[in-house]
């Protein structure tokens, strides 16, 4: 009996093995092979764990120049054929495009702020004086104190469960290694885009908004990348995922950054919104004390002009002393903290 049936292709997606990674890789290869499914096509998705450097030994990362040392393992294994495709953090990519490689796919982002997960229910308010809350994060260190000078705030690094686990104990995260040591913090501050992907946010005490926290450039936006040259089904596949609002405000909050030459350790918030009156952008330059800030927020009604508008509140930003707030260059090796 001869079959018409077209054979089953296979894609090769490769991926970070921390559990955020693996969730959110996971999303994305279901959602290829459901595009798939609808076009007719017959499309496995595989995924393939590709060790990152920053997995080996989080020190040999300043080696590496700092920032985007996870995503370079991953663009490597892209570009040399290990695998067809990776999905990165968009806020962990550098804003320096890769020869070769194409984002092809920002799908809609998820809740782009962050997030309280403190002791006894308490909120930013709440917190007893000189309570310890951790972050490594500059950005949310400065807009901590800004609102609470008298936070004790403690540098932490590890995966998303291991830091809830300073909080909460091990047993917050039943399918994995979780850290061992006893609680020693009264709260942390972790991305709600990752807490909802690990299905973690019944650890949430207080969800910030622009007025307390403003996020990191793309938070909760994904980057899915492929050669520039990937198979036509491919590229068609992730076309269909693309999200033109959330690619929008993604050049948007980048172009800020970009305009400020600011590091990955520079503490800048930035957040663009699109709704029915075109794009809103919002950004902020904080001392790393929480002392001073400069703010600046402008609304466009058309979307091409997103790029542009983020350049115009960066120069607004440092018109208004942004270099002398903060150190905008402030590159610390990027730690596993801050990767995922
Ligand atoms: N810096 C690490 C990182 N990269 C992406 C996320 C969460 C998901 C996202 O922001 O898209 C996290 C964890 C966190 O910041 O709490």
């Amino acid at each position: 009996m001869t079959s018409a049936m077209p054979s089953s292709r296979t894609i090769r997606l490769g991926t970070r093995t921390s559990a955020l990674a693996t969730a959110q890789s996971g999303t994305i290869a279901r959602a290829l092979e459901r595009a798939a499914a609808a076009a007719g096509e017959r499309v496995r998705v595989e995924l393939v764990p590709v060790r990152t450097q920053g997995d080996v030994d989080p020190s040999s990362l300043a080696s590496l120049g700092g920032t985007g040392a996870f995503a370079a393992a991953l663009r490597m294994a892209v570009l040399d054929g290990r695998c067809d495709l990776a999905v990165h953090s968009f806020k962990d990519l550098p804003t320096a495009p890769v020869d070769g490689l194409r984002i092809w796919a920002v799908p809609q982002r998820d809740d782009p702020f962050d997030a309280l997960c403190a002791r006894n229910g308490w909120d930013l308010d709440d917190l007893p004086r000189g309570a310890r809350v951790g972050t490594g994060s500059p950005r949310r260190a400065a807009q901590l104190l800004l609102r609470r000078p008298d936070l004790r705030i403690v540098d932490i690094r590890g995966n998303v469960p291991t830091r809830l686990s300073r909080v909460l104990g091990a047993g917050v995260w039943p399918d994995g290694p979780l850290g061992v040591r006893r609680p020693d913090l009264d709260g942390v501050v972790l991305a709600m885009a990752g807490l909802i992907r690990l299905g973690l946010t019944a650890h949430v005490t207080e969800a910030f908004d622009e007025d307390v926290m403003l996020p990191a450039a793309a938070q909760g936006a994904l980057a899915v990348e492929a050669r520039i040259d990937a198979d036509p089904l491919l590229t068609s596949l992730l076309a269909t995922l693309d999200h033109a609002v959330t690619r929008a405000e993604v050049v948007a909050e980048r172009a800020v950054m970009e305009g400020l030459e600011a590091g990955c350790a520079a503490p800048v918030g930035v957040l663009a919104q699109v709704d029915e009156r075109g794009l809103l952008l919002d950004a902020a330059v904080i001392s790393v004390k929480g002392t001073e800030a400069v703010r600046s927020r402008l609304r466009i009604t058309d979307l091409d002009g997103a790029e542009a508008l983020g350049h115009r509140i960066a120069s607004d930003l440092l018109g208004y002393g942004a270099g002398d707030v903060a150190d905008l260059r402030a590159t610390k090796p990027h730690r596993p903290e801050a990767g995922q």
